[in-house]
């Protein structure tokens, strides 16, 4: 998606205000730009915000393979959306693909990107890949693990560096098969 969502004046002069509010002077040297490359970061990391991650399962080969996929080791970074601080880790997507609906494997990577990119939960970014793989291919099962460490628990308040926050999303046969559920971890620890 093209990263044109947001108003960068509004929020180099949010950017202004925030820098005065907290005693600096945003007309020093060092500061003068700060503003329009905040601006600029904010337009590239919330670019996701008004994506549809389905969009990108569009793409699907009619492959007869009705047995696992699994794209390990995404990595992603997103923001929290209590503290506007990053989160990021890895998510691993698994399906198990139904009727020759088959997606490209970037397509998981882009859906992740595209959830990853605006103001986010962890438990959201997981269940939103998984009900939009569900949705749009229609498979026997889809498993979403995502990992991640928050700054907003590392960096300030509880200050926990090192604490790892694991969410899963299960849907179709991997809920009812505990089997095949385990499979899946395994592939992802191994
Ligand atoms: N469930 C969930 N909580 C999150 C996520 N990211 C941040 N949080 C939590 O959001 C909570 C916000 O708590 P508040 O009490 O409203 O805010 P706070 O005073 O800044 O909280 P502390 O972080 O405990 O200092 C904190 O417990 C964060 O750890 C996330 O992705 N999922
Ligand atoms: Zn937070």
């Amino acid at each position: 998606m093209s990263e044109q969502n947001v108003n960068k004046e509004q929020i180099e002069h949010a950017v202004r205000l925030i820098l005065e509010a907290i005693g600096e002077d945003p007309n020093r040297e060092g500061l003068l730009d700060t503003p329009k490359r905040v601006a600029k970061m904010y337009e590239e990391v919330f670019s996701g915000l008004k994506e549809d991650p389905k969009e990108h399962f569009k793409t699907i080969f009619g492959e007869d393979h009705e047995e696992l996929v699994l794209v390990k080791d995404i990595p992603f970074y997103s923001m929290c959306e209590h503290h506007l601080v990053p989160f990021y880790g890895k998510a691993h997507i698994a399906y198990i693909p139904r009727g020759g609906r088959v997606t490209g494997l970037s397509k998981l990577a882009r859906a992740v990107e595209a959830v990853a990119k605006r103001p986010q939960l962890q438990e959201r970014i997981t269940s939103t890949i998984a009900n939009s793989i569900v949705e749009s291919l229609d498979p026997h099962g889809v498993m979403v693990v995502v990992e991640a460490e928050h700054m907003c628990m590392t960096m300030r308040g509880v200050k926990k560096p090192g604490s790892k926050t694991v969410t899963s999303a299960v849907r179709g046969i991997l809920e009812s098969d505990a089997a095949a559920r385990a499979e899946v971890l395994s592939l992802i620890k191994s």
